[in-house]
């Protein structure tokens, strides 16, 4: 695990131990109610963001940045977010879930990837909820005295202002880590190896290739996202965006909330034929199976915080733009802990892999990726969000996503896996990952 505060200590002195956090939260006068509006004002630059209709938090630039690897990489970055949060000095005039200290992170779906973890703590957070708006400053030097007191969102955005998104150009598409019928190959692999019963649910993915003529902007994808999939939460962590419907878990005060979805069925555009498909999927024994495994594995995830759970037994049907999912939210109330109730960070930890994207059994499911899917997921389908200062936040599955080469401002792998149970046909498989790839292929369009 490594700690970088923003400035390096000059050479021959020892290295310090966490920064301190200089926070300061004011309020400012409310933004547009529009879904892209926070997004907007982002500079160019490695954009922040976690943004759902129109609320939610963009930030930037560093005050801190810690990054983790394998098994530990979760603990590892909660213990550093516990001593920066520990030794921050902080003023917040707001008091709302999101205001004062905040860090954003994003972690790889497997142990074994290289891709790891990170949390980044910005310099400038805007946020929003509720047709409240605030700001907060973050400086590892000074004191909150020190600190600007932004009164409003001109004084924030005046100097970061890269003026309006740049599109990128043309797109082009090329396979992905692994060609279509060798996917398919591999989920007919899967299947077998189910119907002898080596395991119950496994969910493979894929990606494919973008190249954009022009440098990619990220600011570009978020506003698209954010305008065409508001119910969504759009997000930009470290290079990697989306706007993904399935919320981890979101802890506030005591209370936790989990939206599992599991079992798809692509629109048709026609609102007569999309109720008719809804009536499917709510009545498909295979896409109420997948559900079900994604639904108990967050309950057993969650039961061992909770004094009590609510685990709804019959799932509804959330209507996206481009798919129809089978959802349940489950809400549970955490137990008071000796230790404080754990933060969001350490919840999201507990409950990853869901079946959702990794299957049931989960250790049986997760060595079935690893040997047939044939691609390192990095970030994709691992938990994306924020983490406040009293341990609050909100995550989610990092999925309809894309991870911008940071080698390669015009290479991307965008990210679309499916359930795969024993019922499952390879090609309506393959067809319902091209569902998925719709909202960034939208994005990038
Ligand atoms: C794996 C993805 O989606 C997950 C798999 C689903 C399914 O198999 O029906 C539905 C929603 C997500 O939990 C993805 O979007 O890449």
């Amino acid at each position: 695990m490594s700690t970088q505060p923003d400035a390096a200590p000059p050479r021959g002195t020892t290295q310090p131990g966490p920064a301190t956090l200089v926070v300061r939260t004011t309020a400012v006068d409310d933004l547009d109610a529009d879904p892209g509006a926070l997004v907007r004002l982002l500079p160019r630059d490695a954009p922040l963001a976690w943004v759902r209709r129109g609320d939610g938090l963009v930030a930037w630039g560093e005050a801190a940045r810690v990054e983790t690897s394998g098994p530990d990489r979760f603990a590892d970055a909660e213990r550093a977010w516990a001593a920066l949060r520990e030794r921050a000095i902080v003023r917040d005039e707001v008091w709302l879930p999101g205001s004062g200290p905040v860090a954003f992170g994003s972690f790889a779906f497997d142990d074994r990837s290289a891709a790891g973890g990170v949390l980044v703590v910005p310099r400038v957070v805007v946020g929003r909820r509720g047709g409240r708006a605030w700001v907060t400053t973050v400086s590892t030097v000074g004191s909150v005295a020190t600190l600007p007191a932004h009164r409003t969102l001109e004084d924030v955005t005046a100097h970061t202002a890269d003026g309006p998104a740049e599109p990128p150009g043309t797109i082009t598409y090329t396979q992905g880590s692994v060609a279509d019928d060798a996917w398919m190959a591999a989920v007919e692999e899967a299947v077998a190896r189910i119907r002898r019963g080596d395991l119950e649910k496994v969910v493979m993915a894929r990606d494919v290739v973008a190249r954009t003529t022009e440098p990619l902007d990220l600011r570009w994808v978020l506003g698209r996202l954010a305008d065409e999939y508001s119910g969504c939460w759009t997000f930009s962590v470290d290079g990697l965006v989306g706007a993904t419907p399935e919320l981890l878990v979101r802890s506030e005060k005591g209370l936790v909330t989990s939206r599992v979805l599991a079992g798809t069925i692509r629109r048709t555009g026609g609102q007569e034929a999309d109720l008719a498909r809804a009536a499917a999927l709510a009545h498909s024994s295979k896409d109420l199976e997948e559900h079900e495994y994604a639904v108990a594995s967050v309950a057993q995830a969650l039961e061992p915080f909770c004094q009590s759970l609510n685990v709804p037994e019959v799932p509804f049907v959330l209507h996206l733009p481009n798919v129809l999912h089978l959802a349940t939210d489950v809400t549970g109330v955490l137990c008071p802990g000796t230790d404080g109730a754990p933060s969001s960070l350490a919840l999201a930890a507990a409950l990853h892999p869901t079946a959702a994207v990794c299957g049931t059994p989960t250790a049986a499911a997760g060595a079935a990726i690893r040997e047939l899917e044939g691609m390192d997921r990095a970030r994709y389908a691992g938990p994306v969000g924020w983490v406040g200062g009293d341990g609050d936040g909100e995550w989610g599955i990092a999925l309809r996503s894309a991870a911008l080469d940071p080698e390669d401002p015009h290479r991307l792998r965008l990210f679309a896996g499916c359930g795969v149970v024993a019922a499952s046909d390879p090609e309506a498989e393959l067809a319902e990952t091209e569902a998925k790839l719709e909202p960034m292929r939208h994005a990038l369009g």
